[in-house]
């Protein structure tokens, strides 16, 4: 292990990195809810300044991805779509195989500069993670408790609300609704069967009510949806933690642009045309276990230096105080001190580690784990 791959695995700097996120996180979400008188005066401007206190807290993770630990992503798409990423709105249908796949999502948002005003449709619990979570509410993503019942209209009203959103931005669905399990596998591969639909060998069966709900509600608002199917290299499975620790992945993203106006509208019709993409992508994904890479030409746009100013501004900042603060403790010699610091750190480490937790598919929800009674007819 060379001496900055050794220095990348200090637990110490995770800590430091994880201060910072965290403390500039908390500034930001403050700032944000700063901004609420805002919205009463001008809707769009409380919108833009929060796309830009939004992106402050995403590209520091983007930095994460792109800078400390190097990972490589690449673009495959077709050179005639590629000019019109991120100069339109879209909604993108990604696979969710992945622990950061997430991250992968925003990092080619950073690149297309729409990072802070992506928007996902999010399950309900994701709300309450502390800094993301809370940004998110000023960043109007949808939410959803997973019970079409309670979702069918609040997920149509958030979307509505996005008609007049000022600026560009790419709306995340992950249509299998849950990270991909062996197990999740083999129940919604027995629906699929039951619905006479061909099994997936790479993806869960999606989930048709929310995409059909997206597409209806953004027509006239998001030109394409953006078919992406992401994969890594070697069979890596990457996690935060691996990121945190400076190793560098291999995303290979292929991204497919599909007219909007070339969707059925009707509910079933739409349903049949989601079963036959994601049919598609597991193609696609057998190409790539196959060849390992994805078809059609490479097109990848390059990191952009903002994520990493941003995470350096932020580190100045917060870091300067916290070593002043550091070292007149240690002068102090006060031992209740000492441990309250100590206990701090602590917290922070604990509070740290369960956000991380969020995104580990061994800690995942049961949802689409508990065996369905199939009715054939
Ligand atoms: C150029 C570059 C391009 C792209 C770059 C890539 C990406 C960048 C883009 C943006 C980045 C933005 C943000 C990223 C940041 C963070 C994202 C992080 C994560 C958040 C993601 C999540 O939280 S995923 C979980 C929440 N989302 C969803 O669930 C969406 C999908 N779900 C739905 O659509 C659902 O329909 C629903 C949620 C609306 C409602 O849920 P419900 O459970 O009630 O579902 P259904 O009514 O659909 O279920 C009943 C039907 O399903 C059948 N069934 C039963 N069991 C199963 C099973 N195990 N598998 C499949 N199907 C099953 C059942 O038979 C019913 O069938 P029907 O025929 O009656 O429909
Ligand atoms: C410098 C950086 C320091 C890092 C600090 C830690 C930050 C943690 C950020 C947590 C972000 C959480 C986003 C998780 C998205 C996700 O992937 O959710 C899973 C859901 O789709 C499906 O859930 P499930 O049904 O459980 O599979």
């Amino acid at each position: 292990m060379g001496l900055v791959q050794m220095l990348k695995s200090q637990f110490v700097l995770h800590l430091l990195m994880v201060y910072v996120f965290m403390a500039s996180g908390v500034i930001v979400n403050l700032l944000q809810l700063c901004t609420l008188p805002l919205w009463l005066v001008s809707k769009q401007l409380a919108r833009k300044v929060n796309i830009r206190l939004g992106y402050s807290i995403m590209s520091q993770m983007v930095a994460l991805l792109e800078w400390w630990s190097a990972t490589e992503c690449t673009l495959y798409t077709d050179p005639k779509s590629y000019p019109l990423y991120g100069k339109e709105n879209a909604i993108v249908v990604l696979n969710h195989n992945f622990e950061i796949d997430f991250l992968c999502g925003w990092t080619f948002c950073e690149r297309f500069g729409v990072l802070g005003s992506s928007k996902v449709l999010a399950k309900k619990e994701l709300a309450y993670v502390p800094v993301i979570g809370w940004m998110w509410y000023f960043l109007e993503i949808v939410f959803c408790k997973r019970r079409w019942e309670d979702d069918r209209k609040t997920v149509a009203e958030s979307l509505q609300n996005l008609h007049d959103y000022p600026e560009n931005f790419w709306f995340l669905l992950h249509c299998e609704g849950t990270r991909f399990t062996p197990k999740k596998h083999e129940i919604s591969m027995q629906v699929a069967e039951s619905k006479g639909l061909p099994k997936l060998k790479y993806h869960l069966l999606p989930r048709t009510k929310g995409f059909w709900v997206t597409v209806q509600n953004l027509r006239g608002n998001a030109a394409a949806v953006y078919d992406s199917t992401l994969n890594f290299r070697n069979n890596e499975a990457p996690t935060l933690l691996g990121l945190l620790n400076g190793k560098k992945y291999h995303a290979d993203l292929y991204v497919r642009r599909i007219p909007l106006d070339t969707i059925p509208e009707g509910e079933a019709d739409c349903a049949a045309w989601l079963h036959k993409l994601y049919q598609e992508k597991d193609s696609f994904q057998e190409h790539y276990a196959q060849t390992g890479r994805f078809p059609g030409p490479i097109k990848s746009p390059p990191r952009r230096p903002w994520s990493l100013i941003n995470w350096l501004c932020w580190s100045c900042l917060l870091l300067f105080p916290l070593f002043l603060l550091f070292a007149r403790l240690v002068s102090s010699g006060s031992t209740v001190t000492i441990a309250t610091t100590v206990a701090f750190c602590i917290a922070v480490s604990v509070g740290a580690r369960w956000m991380i937790g969020q995104t580990e598919i061994d800690r995942g929800s049961s949802y689409g784990n508990k065996e369905v009674s199939i009715n054939n007819n």
